[in-house]
């Protein structure tokens, strides 16, 4: 790889990885470059390999030293990124992970917001106040009794109390209402424009969006198919200017995307075999229509 430059925050170059139950990679082809500052979405079909990459890049999983790099270190080697705060995750694991495990308190149990946000030592209690008026937590309410969005708000205060160089973010928002979720997209606006923070932030909830990412990365099983800076995507610069909905783009692709696998299962069964969605093997993808299942499972659906 080559000297990354001190502007340069994320660094993802001929990443390759394949989970333990598989002998071939399914993260192949992958090259992202986010200059600090750089706001980032992260889209594709469910089971194209959001997550994957992300936890990649939050240092979970062991790849090549020169395939990722955060700040010019490689995060699973370098553990000071992630134990210092530089580098952040916060994705449907660590609700888990925090759940139980994350600064010894355990968010279901019978405790109160506050305590457990203010538990969290070496804080700026200015941060800390931003952060609770924002996601608008009641200290007083105990975490067991609170709804899922209301927890989820006590999550991403936790999950943010510290500042962070590089944030990676996992459909943290799912559970917000539209309020909540468009207020914290302009807090993490300010992060990057304030403090040179970036994001990589995988949804499939595109709302508020649309003259908020700075750049763009659309996965296809496992590989990128599409990135770099929105300006340099033709159809994501027209969304930018108010021409389209960046919902319609991404459903466009989706959906030619969709089409060219069905073509691709209707030319193998017509040639007698069976294929998975990636190409090269032969899976069933619970999260896909019914289509895409091998042809002896097709006729439960007809
Ligand atoms: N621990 C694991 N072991 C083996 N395969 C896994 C594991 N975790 C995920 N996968 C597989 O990797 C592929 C990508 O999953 P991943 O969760 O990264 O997709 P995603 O794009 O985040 O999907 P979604 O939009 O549904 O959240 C899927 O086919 C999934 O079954």
């Amino acid at each position: 790889m080559e000297v990354q430059s001190i502007n340069q925050a994320v660094a993802i170059a001929g990443v390759q990885f394949a989970y333990p139950s598989s002998s071939t990679p399914f993260i192949k082809d992958c090259d992202i470059d986010l200059p600090r500052g750089s706001r980032c979405l992260l889209i594709g079909a469910n089971g194209a390999g959001k997550t994957t990459l992300l936890q990649i890049v939050a240092g979970k999983y062991m790849v090549g030293q020169d395939m990722v790099r955060i700040l010019g270190r490689p995060p699973f080697h370098d553990t000071a990124l992630t134990c210092s705060g530089q580098l952040s995750y916060l994705g449907t694991s660590w609700r888990k992970d925090v759940a139980f495990a994350g600064y010894g308190v355990p968010l279901q149990g019978d405790i109160s917001a506050g305590k457990m946000i203010f538990g969290v030592e070496g804080v700026d209690p200015v941060r800390r106040a931003r952060l609770i008026t924002l996601l608008d937590i009641d200290l007083y309410q105990r975490v067991n009794t609170m709804s899922d969005g209301q927890r989820r708000r006590v999550q991403i205060c936790m999950g943010l109390l510290k500042p962070y160089d590089v944030l990676l973010l996992d459909e943290i928002t799912v559970d917000l209402d539209v309020v909540g979720r468009l207020q914290l997209l302009d807090f993490f606006r300010a992060e990057c424009e304030e403090r040179g923070a970036t994001i990589l932030y995988a949804t499939h909830i595109f709302d508020g969006l649309e003259g908020w990412i700075t750049h763009l990365a659309y996965m296809e099983d496992g590989k990128l198919v599409k990135s770099g800076p929105v300006t340099e995507l033709a159809e994501v610069a027209a969304v930018q200017q108010g021409q389209c909905k960046l919902l319609h783009v991404v459903e466009r692709w989706l959906e030619a995307e969709c089409q060219s696998r069905h073509a691709r299962q209707a030319a193998l069964k017509a040639a007698g075999g069976e294929q998975g969605s990636n190409g090269s093997e032969t899976t069933i993808k619970p999260n896909r229509t019914p289509v895409s299942m091998p042809s002896k499972h097709l006729a439960f659906f007809r």
